[in-house]
């Protein structure tokens, strides 16, 4: 079958896994309480508060409630899309502040010129908002970034769910075995192969086997 896109995972298989748990988790649970306290009326921000009182059965949430809920998210390893807007919104006050730069393993820009140069159309797929990928993705060299055609986030349903799949495979009108998926997580390719796309383990820092093939880095990836 003829690969016609490829949907990439960020963290896990384009950068470290290391940097969302040692870098961005702990600096939005600690800018979290001061963030909301400052632009709860945004209307981005204020959109994703009302929509997780919603997710919590239809409740208006102080600002206080809507701190120590979306600390327990984070705790719980949860990915819901208002706490990821959110934290979105803070890691860009970092990024732009200057507390931090992501990083991005250096096979990843040659392999996605290679694919695009081949007529590969290139898409993420990510837990975090549209901004945040843009943003890791962006930190690493605005030519990055733009290289991608689409940015699906949670808007779309959760990775670990075939349905997310079928609908970007909707999205993109292509048959889902045209579409490539990598990720470093064996749970979400299980998801991606159950809709039917086809898929790839980036197993960077973890061994082989399981039900997917296996690839080192983007450079070892099989296309076609
Ligand atoms: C790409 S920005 C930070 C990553 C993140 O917030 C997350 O939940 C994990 O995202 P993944 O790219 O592994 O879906
Ligand atoms: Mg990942």
């Amino acid at each position: 079958m003829t690969i016609r896109a490829i949907l990439t995972d960020i963290e896990g298989a384009a950068g470290p896994l290391s940097f969302l748990k040692e870098t961005l988790l702990p600096y939005a649970r600690e800018q979290l309480g001061a963030f909301i306290a400052a632009h709860a009326e945004d209307d981005d921000i204020e959109e994703a508060l009302e929509e997780a009182g919603r997710l919590m059965g239809g409740f208006s949430l102080k600002p206080d409630e809507a701190e120590a809920l979306l600390q327990r998210w984070m705790k719980q390893g949860r990915n819901p899309t208002p706490l990821k807007i959110i934290q979105g919104r803070i890691w860009q006050q970092g990024y732009e502040a200057g507390a931090f730069t992501a990083a991005i393993f250096p096979d990843v820009a040659p392999s996605l010129g290679a694919w695009k140069d081949a007529g590969i159309r290139l898409f993420t797929y990510s837990s975090s908002s549209e901004l945040a990928q843009k943003l890791w993705l962006g930190s690493a060299g605005a030519e990055l970034a733009e290289g991608f055609e689409g940015f699906f986030d949670t808007r779309v349903g959760q990775k670990l769910e075939e349905e997310s799949y079928k609908a970007i495979a909707e999205q993109l009108a292509l048959p889902a075995a045209e579409i490539l998926v990598l990720s470093e997580n064996e749970d979400e390719l299980d998801a991606a192969k159950a809709a039917g796309l086809a898929t790839t383990r980036i197993a960077r820092e973890v061994g082989g086997g399981g039900n997917h093939p296996v690839a080192v880095n983007f450079g070892a990836v099989t296309v076609g």
